[in-house]
């Protein structure tokens, strides 16, 4: 209620200023020719005057018949208005007035001003003694201890066993001390939404048995100047007070976004929580054993300051769940839940591909309201079955969670055509993981490691990376035919004419082109030159050839290497192995 009318008188007290300044304005904004004494007698001799105003003011202004305005000067004598008044002449005596009206309207728009100002003021310490109370107040969780653990997180097997080293180090700090090591200050934690990163922060906290802190990125961007900065220094004193404990900083995007080239295009209020962030974790002994870990989906917008050693060195990757993962997932999250004897968990975990573990975490959920609205003693499958339309319902169609089996098919395919390219003509090189599930570094699921170990890259070195980048499109034609290739391979061909051009145009290694760097003697006309373009498809062409010949002859390797991705949404380097090695082959 008080708050409304303060909200009222703030809008008048607006409207009253803004009338006043326009009065202010607008009185006396004619355009006055100033005429000589001598002149205006004249004017009124020949009867050209049509109003005099008359002031007690050293100049006096009036109104010609023609319709101008002009001022003169003031004769200041007692029979002035009676000889004006026998010729037929207006008088006005208006001038007191306006002098009192200027007066006064100049005072209204002073105090307007100093009300407005007090108000505004009034309100900005409000605002930050609210800010800063709630700060103090999301800062600190001691509750977790010892609640969660890593056995409350399901699957992302690398991610806690990454995090698992650091329960030591917090535990025992002197230790690592004694040794030299200088251990990680700061952890960042990137992935899809809703796969587990906050869940983990806190799961380490919990298995080291120490406080957690938690703030998010995003609340600090609405505050005001230097309180961002100042929030930080005292998340730190109170977790320097509390001794060893896991700092939490959710969206530190909002933070530490990349400074887009131009300085004014950045923030400077989050530049400046940044700064005192990165200052605060070079602040740290080492033997404090304090962790600050952070989270993001977009690693992509990081800023390369929070990535440097001694801030966020340490990357982990907290991907979506494949298959079995979510059978675990969906396992721990009915643990407390009454499921039916006819419930299958490792079917739901099939038919939710692409779901994250939160969305796993509703869909049981979910199915739990389900059947306690209708008052079945238990949770069947049927319940099951009804949630999962609800938890994928009114979601964008481009969410991955409804993609059908079809593409899941095609992104097999495909990512193993890379893979088995790879394996087929650069064995030396590792394929550490083929996979459909998406992450945050690309849709595609297919990772390899080139041999780090040469200076130079050889023709045969860049021929191969090229059928490998062109094995993803190979494979989807051979298997789906010429006119069911998809947009999927985008990349791989931007990348594999990326190569054939350099190939041709800077390494000389085309003979049919020669050895003249037409990068040099072409500069950015390169990719307009039609011999260039000739050269770069003629190579591509026939390499694709060659490639789609290699996948032919091995298509029963392709199917079965595919099928059991399909099944299995991820393989690992050694399952990779196994498949393809030599007894498998015959
Ligand atoms: N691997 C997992 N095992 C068990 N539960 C999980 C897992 N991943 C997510 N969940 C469930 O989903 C909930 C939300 O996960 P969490 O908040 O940790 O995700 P997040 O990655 O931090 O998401 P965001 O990026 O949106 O902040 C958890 O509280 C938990 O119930
Ligand atoms: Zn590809």
């Amino acid at each position: 209620m008080l708050k409304k009318r303060k909200m009222i008188l703030f809008v008048l007290l607006v409207f009253v200023l803004m009338i006043s300044i326009s009065i202010y304005f607008q009185i006396d904004n004619k355009d006055y020719k100033s005429v000589s004494y001598k002149k205006f007698i004249d004017y009124v001799e020949k009867g050209n005057v049509e109003t005099v105003y008359l002031s007690n003011s050293s100049k006096i202004k009036g109104k010609l018949i023609d319709g101008t305005y002009f001022i003169t000067d003031n004769p200041r004598s007692e029979s002035f208005k009676e000889s004006l008044l026998t010729k037929g002449i207006n008088v006005e005596e208006i001038e007191q007035n306006t002098a009192i009206m200027n007066l006064l309207t100049l005072l209204l728009v002073l105090v307007s001003f100093g009300l407005i100002g007090y108000f505004l003021s009034k309100n900005t310490d409000k605002q930050a003694q609210r800010e800063m109370a709630y700060m103090s107040s999301i800062e600190s969780d001691f509750s977790n201890i010892r609640t969660i653990t890593f056995d409350d997180v399901a699957g992302n097997e690398e991610a806690k066993e990454s995090l698992r080293e650091l329960v030591d180090f917090i535990k025992n700090p002197e230790k690592y001390e004694k040794y030299g090591a200088r251990m990680p200050r700061g952890v960042l934690l990137y992935g899809l939404p809703g796969t587990g990163k906050t869940l983990l922060a806190k799961a380490l906290a919990g298995e080291a048995n120490v406080p957690y802190f938690a703030v998010t990125g995003s609340d600090f961007i609405q505050v005001y100047a230097g309180l961002g900065a100042s929030r930080i220094r005292s998340l730190f004193k109170k977790a320097r007070q509390a001794g060893k404990c896991v700092i939490f900083i959710d969206e530190i995007d909002a933070l530490g976004k990349k400074r887009s080239g131009n300085v004014s295009g950045g923030n400077d209020e989050s530049d400046r929580t940044l700064n005192a962030l990165l200052t605060e974790m070079s602040g740290f002994k080492g033997n404090e054993g304090i962790v600050v870990i952070a989270a993001t989906n977009r690693i992509d917008i990081l800023d390369e300051a929070l990535l440097r050693p001694g801030r966020f060195d340490r990357q982990i990757e907290v991907g979506l769940p494949d298959v079995n993962a979510r059978y675990k997932i969906l396992r721990l999250h009915s643990r407390n839940k009454p499921l039916d004897k006819n419930v299958d968990l490792k079917k739901v975990a099939y038919q939710t591909v692409y779901f994250s573990g939160a969305k796993l975490e509703n869909l049981m959920n979910e199915s739990a309201m389900i059947a306690a609205k209708n008052n079945q003693k238990t949770i069947k499958m049927e319940h099951i079955d009804k949630a999962f339309y609800t938890v994928i319902a009114g979601e964008e169609k481009k969410d991955k969670s409804t993609i059908s089996l079809k593409d899941k098919r095609v992104t097999a395919y495909h990512e193993v055509g890379h893979a088995l390219v790879t394996k087929l003509i650069a064995p030396e090189n590792r394929v550490t993981k083929v996979t459909i599930i998406p992450s945050t570094r690309g849709a595609g699921g297919f990772s390899m490691n080139i041999p780090p170990n040469s200076m130079y890259q050889s023709k045969e070195d860049i021929i191969k990376n090229i059928k490998i980048s062109l094995g993803g499109r190979a494979a989807e034609e051979i298997i789906f035919g010429k006119n069911k290739v998809t947009t999927g391979a985008s990349n791989d061909l931007q990348k594999a004419t990326k190569m054939a051009l350099l190939l041709i145009s800077r390494f000389g290694m085309e003979e049919s082109a020669g050895l003249v760097s037409y990068e040099t003697l072409l500069g950015n006309k390169l990719g307009s030159n039609d011999f260039i373009i000739k050269k770069t498809r003629d190579l591509l062409e026939k390499l694709y050839r060659e490639t789609l010949e290699l996948l032919k002859n091995n298509t029963e390797l392709l199917e079965k290497i595919s099928k059991h991705l399909i099944c299995n949404e991820t393989i690992n380097e050694e399952e990779l192995n196994l498949l393809i090695s030599p007894e498998t082959l015959s």
